[in-house]
């Protein structure tokens, strides 16, 4: 659960990339990565990562290249809307993205992780795609997917350094739990208070994220997204140029029987800047069915299941189906 932290740590997981054969559990460098990587989970359930190893023109070119798309006239982007017939993918309006039932000040693209459609049963279909791409900017298409392997690459290091840090087999959680992740990138566009926003409206209503891991790519210059202690004080998440903010989700907890909490976040940009972030989502396999592993049991309530089985695609069905105001 989360303590009374005042701040965010930072970790920079280099030493965890700098291996091809994987991690290397002998460096004291990487033990204290791991160390580090727990502790934060544990403790905060939000953390920096420095040292990714991620270009920082890829970074900062998929901001720009979204921020060119929230420019464009209404009517331009309504040509990719997001609905119920196109998989939940494409672009939803300011106001029309809801959280914990309250309507977010911001826009955003959605695309998810592509599959041929049939390959998943009859819940897959509510998923089927193509993502929508706009026709401009023509490059945010192309940028987008390169930004999409990237970042799951990076999370699945990242997953599996937290696996590590105590102990447990590095792939926990590849094969038929997240080893074919049903990702979701989303573009987010939230107007400054000087613009379409009245003043403090809220960019996204308090909530935990309902997947593994998630990445948050934000702007340099605006602090607006912020963090729950347990005293239910809200730390803001100051930006830090090359760091992407990292923060577990609902289907950890369960896997890991309480181990680690998802930690309740919201956005709020009361600055006059109009501010872009993309959040990775790095989720488990569409189908998977999600219950406390044999490993974090023992590691917790000596043994004992402290939650129930979930089937991935069932909780996300239900969530996002509550995720829109028009359809
Ligand atoms: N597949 C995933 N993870 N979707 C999460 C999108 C976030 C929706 C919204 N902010 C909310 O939290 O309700
Ligand atoms: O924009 C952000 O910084 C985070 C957004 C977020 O929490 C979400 O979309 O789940
Ligand atoms: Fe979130």
């Amino acid at each position: 659960m989360a303590s009374n932290f005042d701040s965010i740590p930072i970790i920079d997981v280099s030493p965890l990339l700098s291996n091809p054969e994987g991690i290397n559990m002998d460096d004291p460098i990487v033990f204290q990565v791991l160390e580090m990587l727990h502790a934060a989970c544990k403790n905060v359930g939000f953390f920096y990562v420095k040292g990714h190893g991620i270009s920082d023109t890829l970074v900062r070119g998929v901001r720009e290249v979204s921020r060119n798309f929230f420019n464009l006239p209404l009517e331009e982007k309504m040509k990719i809307k997001l609905s119920s017939t196109t998989g939940y993918r494409g672009y939803t309006k300011l106001l029309d993205n809801k959280t914990q039932g309250k309507q977010d000040m911001h826009e955003s693209i959605d695309a998810y992780k592509e599959f041929t459609p049939g390959a998943y049963g009859p819940i897959g279909e509510n998923f089927e795609g193509p993502n929508l791409w706009p026709a401009y900017p023509q490059e945010l298409k192309q940028m987008m997917e390169e930004y999409g392997v990237a970042l799951e690459k990076l999370s699945k290091m990242i997953t599996r350094g937290i696996v590590l840090a105590l102990g447990g087999s590095p792939d926990i959680f590849e094969g038929d739990r997240a080893g074919d992740s049903f990702w979701l990138m989303r573009s987010i566009g939230y107007p400054g208070s000087g613009g379409a926003a009245h003043p403090s409206a809220i960019g996204c209503e308090a909530h935990t994220d309902y997947g593994l891991l998630i990445l948050v790519n934000q702007d340099d210059n605006v602090t607006a997204l912020e963090v729950q202690n347990r005293s239910g004080e809200w730390i803001p998440a100051v930006p830090i140029p090359g760091t992407f903010v990292c923060n577990i989700g609902d289907m950890l907890k369960i896997w890991s029987n309480g181990m680690y909490e998802p930690t309740v976040h919201r956005v709020i940009n009361n600055s006059s800047e109009f501010r872009v972030s993309i959040p990775f989502f790095y989720e488990p396999n569409f189908n998977a069915v999600v219950e406390p592993l044999e490993f974090y049991k023992q590691k917790t309530g000596g043994g004992v299941a402290k939650f129930n089985k979930v089937v991935y695609a069932e909780y996300l069905i239900n969530k996002v189906r509550n995720n829109f105001v028009h359809e």
